[in-house]
């Protein structure tokens, strides 16, 4: 694929840059783990404080006892909920992990050497994921290529909007101030990229192992298919 009219990328993570094993079966059992004792330690910290109100929020019960604030957010992470509180403490949680060495955040081979091409040539490169803005820093900040942050012009998670909702897209665009169709989504997951196409962005569909089959848009099946 060949396309000079693109002048910002924005990337999907899990099943795009990364394997969704990585996400599903490191990153989320890690946080499933250390959670409860993190907010049972972290409960008065003023940006902890506030998420729990949030997750009560969303459970519509601004009594729940931390404990079962706690049993709500396991539920979350069995049930691969993108809320956007649970999303906020995985990030803080993550963020022991890295700074630990538990792990890296894996990205795929073909991955890094295209965005330093990308970005050489003038592209400016963005990341939106249902992760949040810091577990994004993290996983690029802390990956198996090196720090990839200073690739990155931003970052967007569930605080723009939902990934499948055309909103969403439009409110990046916007931030973005380009004309939609100068943007390019990158996704494995086909109403993420139908959302992005509503909003008139250019889209490709990356098929990775694990994630869904080709659709109605143009696939690659690596980054260094993609010419730009
Ligand atoms: C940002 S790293 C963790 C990814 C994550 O928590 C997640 O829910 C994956 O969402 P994506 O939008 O990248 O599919
Ligand atoms: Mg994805």
């Amino acid at each position: 694929m060949s396309n000079p009219t693109v002048r910002a990328i924005v990337t999907d993570i899990e099943g795009t840059t990364t394997d969704i094993n990585f996400v599903h079966k490191v990153l989320f059992p890690y946080a499933h783990n250390k959670l409860p004792e993190f907010l049972r330690a972290n409960a008065e910290t003023p940006a902890v404080a506030e998420q729990i109100d949030a997750v009560r929020s969303e459970m519509g019960d601004p009594d729940a006892t931390l404990e079962a604030v706690i049993v709500e957010l396991l539920h979350w992470i069995e049930t691969d909920q993108k809320v956007t509180p649970l999303k906020a403490l995985q990030g803080m949680v993550w963020a022991d992990g890295y700074q630990r060495g538990d792990f890296k955040g894996h990205l795929y081979s073909d991955v890094a050497p295209a965005l330093h091409q990308w970005k050489e040539t003038g592209k400016a490169l963005y990341v939106y994921s249902s992760g949040s803005v810091q577990a994004q820093k993290l996983l690029f900040g802390y990956s198996n290529e090196g720090d990839l942050t200073p690739l990155f012009s931003g970052y967007f998670d569930t605080h723009i909007g939902h990934k499948r909702e055309a909103t969403a897209y439009q409110r990046i665009v916007a931030e973005l101030d380009l004309p939609a169709d100068a943007v390019l989504f990158l996704s494995d997951v086909v109403e993420e990229l139908d959302a992005a196409k509503q909003a008139g962005m250019q889209t490709l569909q990356l098929v990775r192992e694990g994630t869904q089959a080709g659709t109605h848009h143009a696939c690659v099946t690596r980054f260094d298919e993609i010419v730009l």
